[in-house]
């Protein structure tokens, strides 16, 4: 709805620009008595509409580099650009979902959904007048998650899994370009964690924006990536680049392939214990 539009005549361009870049990007933190590097040198891009995950081993950098992404902890080495613009204060157009999903327990799910349109720019100047239609988004992002009967009920009545998916309606509900994911599902049975990936992926088709996963679960990065990178320890670099080129919608039944087990153990390969 609110997404910028472009005429036809630089669409061929756009299409082609990359969304955000990774320009030799370096982490460093406080440690002791010095700086200790934790990234040493990223470059990347990410294309409008594509699914990337980050894979490796504890502690080399993943959510620090999704942080620098969303723009809360901005990039102090090398450049992040998103829209060919460097990324120095918090996004917009970014959507957030952690392993943990913190949702207000006195709001009930409908209310935490729309939270994000009463205090995200520019939907929270006119959410009172529109909010008859804002709430209808939130309705259908909750139907296609299948918790149409539970919008009015507060999170502590809702299980784990179903915690986790009003979360991503609230990731999804200001319509962002990206959306970054911080091992969403890491704290779920195996069961709903599969269930969610099919769910996921509906959700990402649909709102055809920029998915950056984190997660430790290399199946879970071969059903929902286009690409994922395998980062080396610390000090870190993209160790191992996998293009995953398998038809979507992906379906639980292909996880069973050959080809399906053959990309997973390709990553398998490349990672390296800390
Ligand atoms: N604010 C901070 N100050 C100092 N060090 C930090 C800070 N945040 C993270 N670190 C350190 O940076 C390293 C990378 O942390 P980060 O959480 O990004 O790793 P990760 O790859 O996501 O780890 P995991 O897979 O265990 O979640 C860790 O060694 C951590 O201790």
């Amino acid at each position: 709805m609110l997404k910028p539009q472009i005429s036809s005549a630089t669409e061929t361009v756009a299409a082609s620009m990359p969304l955000l870049e990774f320009d030799r990007i370096g982490l460093e933190y406080p440690f002791e008595e010095s700086m200790r590097t934790i990234v040493q040198e990223i470059t990347l891009s990410v294309q409008p509409g594509e699914f990337v995950t980050f894979v490796g081993p504890s502690g080399c950098g993943k959510t620090s580099i999704l942080r620098m992404v969303s723009g809360l902890s901005p990039t102090k080495i090398g450049e992040l650009r998103c829209h060919n613009q460097p990324v120095t204060r918090p996004l917009k157009n970014v959507g957030i979902a952690f392993q943990n999903p913190v949702l207000m327990p006195w709001r009930r799910t409908i209310d935490n959904v729309l939270l994000p349109l009463e205090i995200v720019s520019p939907y929270k100047r006119d959410f009172k007048t529109n909010r008859p239609h804002y709430l209808e988004m939130a309705q259908k992002l909750l139907k296609a998650v299948g918790l149409n009967d539970f919008q009015q009920q507060f999170p502590w009545q809702l299980s784990g899994g179903m915690r986790q998916r009003a979360s991503l309606c609230r990731a999804l509900i200001h319509q962002p370009e990206i959306l970054l994911l911080d091992e969403p599902f890491g704290a779920l049975d195996a069961f709903t964690r599969e269930e969610m990936w099919v769910m996921l992926q509906n959700l990402w088709m649909e709102a055809k924006c920029v998915g950056m996963l984190i997660t430790h679960d290399l199946r879970e990065a071969v059903f929902l990536s286009d690409t994922v990178y395998v980062m080396s320890p610390r000090p870190s670099e993209i160790a191992f680049k996998l293009k995953i080129d398998l038809p979507r919608p992906r379906t639980l039944e292909m996880c069973l392939s050959d080809e399906f087990a053959h990309l997973a153990a390709e990553l398998r390969r490349h990672i390296h214990k800390s």
